[in-house]
């Protein structure tokens, strides 16, 4: 496993960093992330994430390789409107571009998915990463009529709007996924048969504010995402890198995007799921010295109540399932303590 060296630890980090990013100057202390055990970054790699058109005849067999191979991929042919993609980013820098008491207002509470912060895998770590966060995992009215009292409804109105069509295409995409290793609807006890599969959905913004020294932060840390899969808006900045870990020689792979494509990770329940078939794919993002970024993540997961274990058709006679089941909140919880060693402590002898 790729770990993180030096700030390794078991103690919860609770971190008070409410400053803004924007109109700092230096990267102090708090911010400097000694990368030293990870493989080499390779800027210089001619690879690339595959990329999959979901027009594509054979899109089925397309999907099922890169998640059994990369565990990460780029979409185009996804049919959601770009003007939406565009009313998303913009109402997001709206966001992040206000002052830091104003975002504040939205500050997510202890124990609170939702709110404005920092990631929560960052309580793992003595370190800040150079990023801020917005996460909704319900309706962000309640959040939002705190930051502007007057003028909300614009935003809540594009952040549903969007979230309503990753919802609908993170259902194709797992259904997709699904059926190149066999399965199919019956298979899965906690959703009904039906096109739209049961799920929770999250989705967060993040921002990147410009790094007067890249080389020594980190926007994020390298990390599995915890949910089935990740469909990422990344916008047209540079900053998202991969492990490309399925051949002998693991290193980080720069993402260059097709324009108007969308990402799609698999991530550690779907890992579980597939018994290991597919895998969660490890990937961390840079920061930039001339120009801030934004990306906007969708985290689509299992029912909230719902045990996830190792499909029984994917468990060999030999092996068995590899996994014991959890439920996502649990996982999430095993997350933010134990960091990316959270999947290994649910693996069965
Ligand atoms: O900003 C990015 O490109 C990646 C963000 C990410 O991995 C996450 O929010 O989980
Ligand atoms: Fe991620």
């Amino acid at each position: 496993m790729v770990s993180v060296s030096g700030f390794r630890t078991h103690t919860t980090h609770v971190h008070d960093n409410n400053q803004d990013l924007s109109s700092v100057q230096e990267v102090s202390d708090s911010f400097t992330w000694l990368l030293d055990d990870l493989p080499p970054g390779d800027s210089s790699s001619v690879e690339t994430i595959p990329v999959i058109d979901l027009t594509d005849p054979d899109i089925v067999n397309r999907i099922g390789h890169a998640c059994q191979t990369w565990g990460v991929f780029q979409i185009t042919g996804h049919g959601v409107p770009v003007g939406l993609i565009d009313r998303l980013e913009l109402q997001g820098r709206r966001f992040f571009s206000l002052p830091i008491d104003q975002k504040l207002k939205a500050a997510r509470r202890p124990g609170d998915l939702s709110g404005y912060g920092q990631a929560p895998i960052l309580s793992y770590f003595e370190k800040v990463m150079w990023s801020e966060g917005f996460t909704m995992a319900e309706s962000p009215a309640n959040l939002a009529c705190q930051v502007w009292p007057d003028d909300y409804t614009e935003f809540c109105d594009v952040m549903e709007e969007y979230k309503k069509e990753m919802k609908a295409l993170a259902s194709k995409i797992m259904w997709l996924m699904l059926s190149s290793l066999v399965i199919c609807k019956e298979d899965l006890e906690w959703s009904e048969p039906t096109e739209e599969l049961d799920g929770s959905a999250v989705l967060h913004l993040n921002w990147y504010p410009r790094c007067p020294d890249p080389s020594r932060a980190i926007g994020m840390v390298p990390h599995t995402d915890s949910t089935f899969i990740t469909i990422l808006y990344p916008s047209s900045t540079a900053g998202l890198q991969v492990l490309q870990a399925h051949t002998a020689q693991a290193h980080w792979v720069s993402v260059d995007r097709v324009p108007g494509s969308l990402i799609i990770n698999v991530g550690d329940l779907l890992h579980i799921l597939t018994n290991g078939r597919f895998r969660s794919s490890l990937h961390q993002a840079l920061v930039n010295q001339d120009k801030p970024r934004f990306s906007a993540p969708f985290f689509f997961g299992p029912p909230k109540d719902t045990l996830i274990g190792p499909l029984i058709k994917l468990t060999d006679a030999d092996k068995g399932p590899l996994y014991r089941a959890v439920k996502m909140d649990e996982y999430l919880g095993l997350k933010k303590k134990h960091y990316q060693n959270a999947l290994n402590l649910l693996k069965l002898a």
